[in-house]
């Protein structure tokens, strides 16, 4: 129990002092920025800033300066762009077996056994561009086609990004199970002897849109939009549909990233293999995410990237009137788009 408040007391130096240490380290221009933001209380972190129209920790509007200042994409680029919680990691694990396969025909030396697909699909905004700790990543000579992660809105993407014929697969799920997913994460990251977020408290300022990269409807609609705009640039997925027809789908991803599955591939089990191998069952057991850390001073676990991943777990936490908030809400913004989404298994 000693060993594990001593360790809940580094998570809490490290995460919710974090910020305001943070804000020291800000470039001067960042700080005269956020100085001049919309500022809101923050989940994690003490407060979260409106930038371009999205809410972010100051640390990540450093890290997307950098970004929109610094990437230059490639034509070969493939991009997994998400909502925070909505299967990212599900995603990059089956993008990166998707596009490496001919390097591993047999899964057993398989990268995905022993790294974090976070790690082998790094994102822009927490490790390539994050310089608090002077950590940018020279990018330039990664082998292609270069993977990249990031919950950064379509309008903030880095200009080459829209620019160049890269290839940008975006994925995102039901509200009630994102915002579920996001406060159990949120709250197994807060060191224990700190309150919890309560129920409540997350659920209104998700409502009004204040969660790091939110409104979450906003950053949904505009990849929708473009992804109807420009569909050889954008594929748009949801984790519900990914969950009914992986096979399908991932069938869908490898020919839109120009890499489509022979007769050969899939008559001698190549598809069946990569989808069992990013299975939830498969990764949540693996080493790597039962006891590996990722994150600034590794102080994230990764296990906490596989909780249930099921489809309505949130009525298990949502009262009927909060259900009728979120009701309205995504009535509201997404009723004129043509896009719904499976809340319930
Ligand atoms: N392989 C696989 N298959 C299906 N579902 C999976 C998989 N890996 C993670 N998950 C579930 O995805 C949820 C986490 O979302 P993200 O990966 O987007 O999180 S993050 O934004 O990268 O932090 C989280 O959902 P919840 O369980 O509902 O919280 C994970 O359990």
């Amino acid at each position: 129990m000693a060993q594990k408040n001593l360790t809940d007391f580094t998570k809490h130096q490290s995460i919710v002092g974090q910020e305001e240490s943070e804000e020291n380290k800000l470039s001067p221009n960042c700080k005269e920025l956020i100085l001049s933001l919309p500022r809101e209380k923050g989940w994690i972190t003490p407060y979260l800033y409106l930038f371009q129209g999205f809410w972010y920790a100051a640390a990540e509007i450093q890290a997307i300066n950098n970004f929109q200042n610094h990437f230059q994409a490639k034509d070969s680029d493939i991009i997994v762009a998400s909502v925070p919680k909505s299967g990212t990691t599900w995603l990059k694990a089956l993008i990166y077996a998707i596009v490496n396969r001919q390097y591993f025909p047999s899964l057993e030396n398989h990268p995905l056994l022993t790294f974090n697909p976070h790690e082998l699909v790094p994102p822009f905004e927490f490790i390539i561009y994050d310089d608090i700790y002077n950590q940018i990543h020279d990018v330039s000579n990664m082998a292609e086609p270069r993977l990249f992660g990031t919950h950064v809105p379509f309008t903030s993407l880095a200009k080459s990004i829209k620019e160049t014929n890269c290839k940008i697969i975006y994925i995102c799920r039901n509200l009630f199970d994102t915002f579920i997913s996001t406060w159990t994460f949120v709250n197994e990251i807060m060191p224990q002897f700190l309150p919890t977020l309560p129920l409540e408290e997350a659920f209104e300022r998700y409502c009004k849109g204040i969660i790091g990269f939110g409104p979450s409807w906003n950053h949904i609609l505009d990849y929708w939009k473009e992804s109807i705009n420009r569909p050889d640039k954008v594929l748009f997925l949801k984790y519900e549909d990914l969950k009914e027809d992986v096979n399908f789908n991932v069938k869908k991803m490898a020919e839109f990233l120009g890499c489509p599955f022979t007769q050969e591939e899939e008559s001698s089990g190549v598809t069946e293999n990569i989808i069992k191998l990013c299975s939830f069952e498969k990764m949540k057991e693996l080493k790597v995410n039962k006891f590996g850390t990722m994150g600034k001073n590794r102080i994230i676990e990764n296990k906490y990237f596989f909780r249930k991943a099921e489809i309505g777990d949130w009525t298990n936490y949502l009262s009927p009137s909060l259900v009728r908030e979120l009701s309205n809400i995504i009535e509201e913004k997404f009723s004129a788009s043509g896009l719904s989404f499976k809340a319930y298994e």
